[in-house]
């Protein structure tokens, strides 16, 4: 019994050598498992890869050795660059025809791709974002470098939506104290300075700041402040006019933009002159907090006593170290580093918190008290449903917003025929104006207590949705978040056991499928309109065509009466209490959920302040790292 065993065993290794070799799919290169592509840059595909001796997530990018000498440059500045704002280069894997970045993963995707799904920014988003560059870029010019290819491409977010900077394919070496003159025009024509498009050299650092000056503007305006379909009138335009400011934006926002666009190189502000500017200081940012470098010594002790322990050659180490060579051990080093200065933060904030609980639903609740809440009801009826599939992104913002569409509606995939815990019902309302036209939405969703979680910062809204009523346009989605803000907010100022156990049933309109039983595809004009831009082109073009003026983020909790009309809603919505508990019957919700939908009572919460909320709450630290605690907890 025992030899059958083993030769099953013997025969079963060898086989999977056997195809482990002959397979041709590329699956770990070095220290790294492959997982997926993610992107494609110029030179190559990105992957996202996890290291194999500490199961950090990375990313992969390739590029083919042909492209060495340019590649060369950019390791060579990025791999002296350690900023929480700047992209971190952990190692560099060489094989026979590529040569693989190991990069820092950022989930949260291009601060691109978020501007494109909503539209504009805050200022008070706009000024936390930039604030972060602002250091960012700061850091890398004293570092002695430039980057001269700064743009919303190039800028990522992590997973608590903090900017790094990315991408140093243009960067170069720069001193800012002898004013380097430069002639290689490069970067992308819609960002760069008018002393580049006029041929002249130039100094690399305000060049930079010339681009924050369009990122800040494309943030607040939502396109960018010189971008025509020819290139040659972009270029007159970056040279002779004078970019048109919203009268919406504020004195401080103007102010700054225009002194970052300055014509003339020499008027630009420095970098530490723009982070004394009343955009930010009005908000209380100052420079005394920005960021100061950490020490790491109790944290190198503790993964210099792990690697000594698995028999790692210490001189090795610090010789890989000082020579910034990126190799396996130096990868192996930071990531093991960085994972140790993350349980430190951990344990630091668990020593701080009094009552420290392991369940995160109390976490998501603990947040700040809520601003105040008025009382709206319901104006428009909801019309038809819009579902697209959900979750297959790995940006985080796309995800949530897909999941906010998905097309195929599936009731086997509602919480309601799970056993997860009770459901919170939230409805979101807007209008607003999408190309001249008026427009509102009414969208009805469930989160499950229980979906509390890191993955969207406080709650996770994968699968969850049930049914979501739409009307007019998708411009503001963003609005979205702020029904989330402010149902954090309402939350908080209750216990939030208020929702534990509620459950919820509601329907969605009979002619919201087809006969093969798939969601109807949205046929808004502005949604269309705003899509049919395509991607590429519109990323070429202006930043959205779309401009959404006034909106409110609503919650609802929903009863089990029939579907009402917009009065008979606007009606229920005024009668009865927003935050009542709900018992449902959970069994046969099915068929209930096609006929059953009301909203009882909607609270508004004005955009600004709920999304500046939403900002607020993405910075709590209480979310992080779930994976790893789960590591720490198994290393004991
Ligand atoms: N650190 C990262 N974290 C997450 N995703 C990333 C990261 N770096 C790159 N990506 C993804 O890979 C895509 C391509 O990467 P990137 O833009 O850096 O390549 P590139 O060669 O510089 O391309 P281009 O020069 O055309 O911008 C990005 O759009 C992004 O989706």
């Amino acid at each position: 019994m025992q030899n059958r065993n083993k030769n099953a065993f013997t025969s079963a290794s060898y086989n999977e050598l056997v195809s482990r070799l002959c397979d041709s799919k590329l699956t770990t290169i070095g220290n790294y498992r492959l997982e997926k592509v993610i992107g494609e840059g110029s030179f190559g595909k990105v992957y996202l890869a996890s290291h194999i001796l500490t199961s950090s997530k990375v990313v992969l990018k390739s590029t083919s050795r042909k492209h060495a000498i340019p590649l060369a440059r950019e390791i060579h500045h990025l791999r002296q660059l350690k900023h929480p704002n700047v992209t971190r280069l952990y190692e560099v894997v060489c094989t026979k025809d590529s040569i693989f970045l190991v990069l820092e993963y950022c989930p949260g995707g291009e601060l691109y791709e978020w501007l494109y799904k909503e539209t504009r920014f805050e200022e008070d988003v706009c000024c936390r974002i930039l604030w972060q560059l602002c250091q960012g870029v700061r850091y890398i010019h004293n570092t002695g470098c430039v980057h001269r290819d700064l743009k919303l491409e190039n800028v990522f977010l992590d997973k608590q939506y903090n900017v790094k900077i990315g991408d140093f394919g243009l960067s170069r070496e720069s001193d800012c104290s002898r004013r380097t003159f430069m002639n290689t025009r490069c970067g992308t024509v819609a960002y760069t300075a008018p002393e580049i498009v006029l041929g002249q050299k130039y100094i690399g650092e305000f060049v930079d700041i010339w681009a924050l000056g369009v990122i800040m503007y494309a943030l607040l305006v939502g396109k960018l402040p010189f971008d025509e379909d020819d290139v040659n009138l972009t270029k007159s335009r970056i040279v002779h006019s004078t970019p048109v400011l919203p009268e919406s934006l504020s004195a401080e926002a103007k102010d700054l933009i225009l002194m970052l666009l300055q014509k003339n190189y020499q008027q630009r502000p420095s970098l530490d002159k723009i982070l004394t500017h009343s955009f930010f200081t009005s908000r209380g940012y100052h420079v005394s907090d920005v960021t100061k470098a950490r020490s790491t010594k109790k944290a190198e002790e503790k993964v210099r006593s792990r690697l000594a322990l698995v028999g790692v050659d210490m001189e090795e180490l610090d010789k890989s170290l000082s020579e910034l060579r990126c190799d396996a051990l130096y990868g192996w080093w930071f990531l093991l580093l960085e994972r140790e200065l993350r349980k430190e933060t951990r344990k630091q904030r668990r020593g701080s918190t009094p009552h420290k609980t392991k369940d995160r639903s109390l976490k998501f609740f603990a947040v700040p008290s809520s601003p105040s809440v008025k009382e709206m009801t319901i104006s428009a009826t909801p019309m038809r449903a819009d579902y697209k599939s959900y979750g297959k992104s790995s940006s985080l913002l796309t995800t949530f917003r897909e999941w906010l569409f998905h097309p195929k509606y599936n009731p086997e995939k509602t919480p309601f025929n799970s056993d997860a815990g009770g459901d919170i019902l939230c409805s979101s309302y807007s209008s607003g104006t999408v190309e001249g036209k008026q427009t509102s939405n009414t969208e009805v969703h469930s989160v499950s207590k229980n979906q509390c979680s890191p993955e969207f910062n406080r709650i996770s809204l994968g699968k969850q949705q049930t049914s979501l009523y739409k009307q007019g346009s998708d411009a503001d989605v963003s609005d979205n978040m702020n029904t989330y803000a402010a149902m954090l907010s309402t939350s908080s100022d209750s216990n939030h056991s208020h929702f534990s156990s509620s459950s919820l049933n509601f329907g969605r309109p009979p002619d919201d499928k087809d006969s093969n039983g798939r969601g109807v595809e949205r046929s808004s004009s502005n949604a269309s309109s705003f899509k049919s831009v395509g991607k590429k082109a519109w990323r070429s073009r202006s930043l959205s065509n779309v401009s959404s003026a006034s909106s409110n983020s609503l919650i609802s909790i929903v009863s089990s009466k029939p579907t009402p009309s917009a009065p008979a809603i606007a009606k229920s919505c005024s009668s009865i209490d927003p935050l009542q508990k709900l018992h449902l019957p959970r069994k046969d919700t099915t068929s209930l959920m096609r006929h059953n939908a009301s909203a009882i009572r909607v609270l508004a919460l004005p955009r600004r302040l709920s999304q500046s909320t939403y900002m607020k709450h993405i910075n709590e630290p209480a979310f992080q790292e779930e994976e790893e605690e789960e590591a720490e907890n198994n290393d004991g």
